[in-house]
C-alpha cells in the first residue's frame, strides 16, 4: 500500500474529533473509581514531597543559625507548634520523616490504581478492537487491511497503555508540581518567585510550537509502520512462493523500502524532539541559575535590582531545592508531550476502526432461521464485488448520515455493468436437490455460493432461503444452517480434533470421530502419532491438501445443515479418494440442498440440475444427459475433460 493511498481507516480516522477525549468517555467512565483514586493520591504524594525542602528552610533560620527567627510554617496552625527550640527541631524530623512515609504510600496507591484504570482500559480496546475486526464485512479483508488492524492491536494499543499509566499521571504530577511549588514560593518571597517561575511562559509557549509541528510527522510515522506491518505479514504468509519463484530479493527490497519509511519518518520526529528535549532542560537550567544568582547575591550583598526585602538563609534553601523540584518534572514535558501525540494518533485510529460502519448485519426486525426446509431461490441476482473507494472513485466517508454503505461502493454503479460478477442470475433448489455450478475459471460459480452465505449482499434481486430473504433473517442463524468447504480449507493452530469441532465445539469425541469416518479422514487420522490430538501447524501446513479439504468435509459433516455448499471441495485429493469421499458426500448430500461447485465434471453427474455460468451469467441449465444433447457449452467442456463427443 502506498502511502498517498487511503485506506478507509485513514478515512474514519481522520473523521475523529478530540480521540483522546473520546477514550475517556467511551472506556474510561466505568473505571472513574481507579481514576479518581489514582488521581487523588498521587496529588498527596506529590504534594507530601514538596514539605521537607520547605520544613528544612524553616528550621535553618528558626533552630540553626545564631540570629534565629521564629518557627512558624505554612501548613502548621501556631497553636501546634510546641515552645522550645529541642522540641522544634524533633517536630521537623517527625514532618520530614512523615512526609517521605506518606509520600511513599501515596505513591504505591496511585501506582496500583492508575494501573488498573490504564491496563483496564487498554484490556477493552483490545478486546473491542478485534471484535470489531472480526465483525468487518468480507469486503475489508479483500483489500490489505491485516497489517493495519496488527498495528491498532500492538502498536497503537501499546501508545495508548503509556498515554494512560505514564503521561496522564506524570501530567498530573507536573501539574500539581508546578502549581505547589509556585504557591509555596510566592508565600515566602513573592519577589524571588517571579524571578524563579519567569521561565513558565517561555517553557509553554515552545510546548505549545512543539505539539503543533510534531503531530504530522506522528501520523506520518504510524502510517509508515502500518504499511511496514503490512509488508511483514504478506512477507511471511507468501514466504514458499517467494521462494519457489526466487523472488526472495524483491521481497526483501520491498521490507527494506517499508522499514526505511519507517526509519525516515521516525527520525523526523526524533529530530524534532531531540531539538525540543534539551530546549526545556535548557529553559528549566535558566530558571535554577537565575534563582541560584539572585537569590545568593541578595544574601551576599543585598536586595539585586528593583528587588527589596530581606531574604533568609532558610528561604533561600528551600527556592533552590523547590526549583531543582520543578526542572526534573519539567524536563518530562517532552516525554509527556510525546506520549499525548502518539496515543492522539493512535487513539484515532483505534476508533477509526470502531467507527467503520459494518454493512452486513442482523436487520432490526431479523427473523431466526429455525429448522429450514433448506429451498433456495435466487431471484434476478446481480452482484459486484465492493470497491474500498479510493480518491478515484470519490469519497469512501459519507458526506451525510443517510449513506450507511459503510465507505463501500459497488464498481459498477455509474461506471457501467463491466465490473459486474453475477448478472440477472435466477434458479430455485427445492429442498433436498442438488445444483452444481460449472463454466470457465471466473465465471462467479464461488461467488454465487458466497452471495448464499451473506459474505456479500446483492446488488439487486434477492437471495432466499424458504422463500425469506436470507437480508432479513438473523445472520448466525442462517449460517448455522448453511455449511460451507472451500477451495482453500483453512485449519487454525491446533489439534485435528480441534479443528474438526471448530464451530460445535460440544460435540462429543465420538461425534468427531464418526464425522471423520464419514469425511474418509478417520483412517490417515488414525495413522498420525497423536491421532486425533496431532497439531496441525499454522494453517495446517503439516496435513496436505487432501487431509485439509477432508477435515473441512468432516467439520461440516458434524454441523449437520440443512444446505451445503461444496466449493471444489474434493479439487486437492487424488481421483481414487475422491471417489471414496464422493460416496460419503453422496450420503451427505441426499437430503440437504447442495450446492457443488465443480471443474471436474465427472463429480456433477448426478446433481438435479447443473448451471453453466459465462461471465456471471447462466448460459444453460438442465441436468447431466440434456445438457449434454443439447450439444452447447455443457457438451463442450464435457467433450474436453472426457475426449468424447
Ligand atoms: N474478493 C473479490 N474482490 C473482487 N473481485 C473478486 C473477488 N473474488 C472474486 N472476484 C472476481 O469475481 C469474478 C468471479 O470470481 P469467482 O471466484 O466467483 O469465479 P469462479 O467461477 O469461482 O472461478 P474459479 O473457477 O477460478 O474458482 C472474477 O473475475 C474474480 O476476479
Amino acid at each position: 500500500m502506498s502511502t498517498d493511498e487511503q485506506t478507509p481507516f485513514d478515512r474514519y480516522r481522520t473523521r475523529i474529533d478530540r480521540p483522546l477525549v473520546r477514550l475517556f468517555a467511551d472506556y474510561g467512565t466505568s473505571r472513574t473509581r481507579w481514576l479518581v483514586i489514582g488521581l487523588v493520591a498521587n496529588l498527596l504524594a506529590q504534594t507530601a514531597s514538596l514539605l521537607p525542602p520547605v520544613v528544612l528552610g524553616t528550621a535553618i533560620d528558626a533552630l540553626f543559625r545564631e540570629e534565629t527567627s521564629e518557627y512558624s510554617l505554612l501548613f502548621l496552625p501556631r497553636a501546634w507548634i510546641p515552645p522550645g527550640e529541642v522540641a522544634q527541631f524533633w517536630l521537623s524530623v517527625a514532618l520530614i520523616a512523615g512526609s517521605f512515609v506518606a509520600t511513599a504510600l501515596f505513591t504505591w496507591i496511585y501506582g496500583v490504581s492508575a494501573n488498573f484504570f490504564a491496563h483496564g482500559v487498554m484490556h477493552s480496546v483490545r478486546s473491542d478492537s478485534f471484535e470489531k475486526m472480526l465483525r468487518l464485512d468480507a469486503a475489508f479483508f479483500d483489500d490489505k487491511q491485516t497489517g493495519e488492524v496488527m498495528s491498532i492491536l500492538s502498536n497503537d494499543s501499546q501508545n495508548l497503555e503509556l498515554f494512560l499509566d505514564n503521561a496522564l499521571m506524570n501530567g498530573v504530577r507536573l501539574i500539581v508540581m508546578v502549581l505547589g511549588i509556585a504557591a509555596i514560593l510566592f508565600a515566602l518571597n513573592w519577589q524571588l518567585a517571579l524571578v524563579t517561575l519567569v521561565a513558565i511562559p517561555l517553557i509553554g509557549g515552545f510546548t505549545v510550537w512543539f505539539m503543533r509541528v510534531i503531530e504530522p510527522r506522528y501520523e506520518a510515522r504510524q502510517s509508515a509502520m502500518a504499511d511496514f506491518n503490512t509488508r511483514i505479514e504478506n512477507g511471511i504468509t507468501g514466504v514458499i512462493l517467494a521462494k519457489v519463484t526466487g523472488s526472495e530479493d524483491y521481497e526483501v527490497d520491498r521490507v527494506r523500502d517499508a522499514s526505511h519509511g519507517v526509519f525516515e519518518t521516525t527520525m523526523d520526529v526524533l529530530k524534532l524532539s531531540y531539538f525540543y528535549r534539551p530546549g526545556m532542560e535548557l529553559l528549566a537550567g535558566f530558571s535554577f541559575a537565575a534563582t541560584f544568582l539572585v537569590g545568593g547575591y541578595w544574601i551576599l550583598f543585598d536586595a539585586p535590582g528593583p528587588l527589596t526585602g530581606d531574604l533568609s538563609v532558610g528561604v533561600f534553601v528551600t527556592f533552590v531545592f523547590m526549583t531543582q523540584r520543578f526542572v526534573a518534572p519539567l524536563a518530562e514535558v517532552s516525554n509527556i508531550v510525546d506520549e499525548v501525540q502518539n496515543a492522539k494518533v493512535s487513539a484515532a485510529r483505534v476508533f477509526g476502526l470502531a467507527d467503520i460502519p459494518v454493512r452486513i448485519t442482523d436487520r432490526e426486525d431479523a427473523k431466526r432461521l429455525g429448522d429450514p426446509e433448506g429451498r433456495v431461490t435466487y431471484e434476478d441476482v446481480c452482484f459486484s464485488y465492493p470497491e474500498l473507494l479510493t480518491d478515484d472513485h470519490g469519497p469512501a466517508v459519507p458526506d451525510d448520515e443517510t449513506e450507511t454503505d459503510g465507505g463501500f461502493a459497488a464498481l459498477d454503479g455509474d461506471e457501467g455493468d463491466d465490473d459486474s460478477v453475477i448478472e440477472h442470475v435466477s434458479f430455485e433448489a427445492e429442498p433436498g436437490e442438488t445444483v452444481a455450478f460449472v463454466g470457465s475459471t471466473g465465471a462467479g460459480k464461488s461467488t454465487l455460493c458466497r452471495l448464499l452465505l451473506r459474505l456479500y449482499d446483492v446488488d439487486e434481486g434477492r437471495v432466499a432461503v424458504d422463500g425469506t430473504d436470507i437480508r432479513d433473517l438473523e445472520l448466525a442463524s442462517l449460517r448455522q444452517h448453511v455449511g460451507y468447504v472451500s477451495q482453500d480449507a483453512f485449519l487454525f493452530d491446533g489439534t485435528i480434533g480441534e479443528n474438526i469441532r471448530y464451530g460445535r465445539f460440544d460435540e462429543s469425541d465420538e461425534a468427531v470421530r464418526e464425522a471423520a469416518e464419514a469425511a474418509e479422514a478417520h483412517e490417515f487420522i488414525q495413522r498420525l502419532p497423536d491421532g486425533y490430538d496431532t497439531r496441525v501447524g499454522e494453517r495446517g501446513v503439516k496435513l496436505s491438501g487432501g487431509q485439509r479439504q477432508r477435515i473441512a468435509i468432516a467439520r461440516v459433516v458434524l454441523q449437520d445443515p440443512e444446505i451445503l455448499i461444496l466449493d471444489e471441495a474434493t479439487s486437492d485429493v487424488d481421483t481414487d479418494t475422491e471417489q471414496r469421499i464422493q460416496a460419503s458426500l453422496d450420503a451427505l448430500t441426499a437430503d440437504r440442498t447442495t450446492f457443488v461447485v465443480a471443474h471436474r465434471l465427472s463429480t456433477v453427474i448426478g446433481a438435479d440440475t447443473i448451471l453453466v455460468l459465462e461471465d456471471g451469467e447462466v448460459v444453460e441449465r438442465g441436468d447431466h444427459d440434456t445438457l449434454r444433447q443439447q450439444g452447447g457449452r455443457y457438451a463442450e467442456l464435457w467433450g474436453a475433460q472426457t475426449g468424447s463427443e
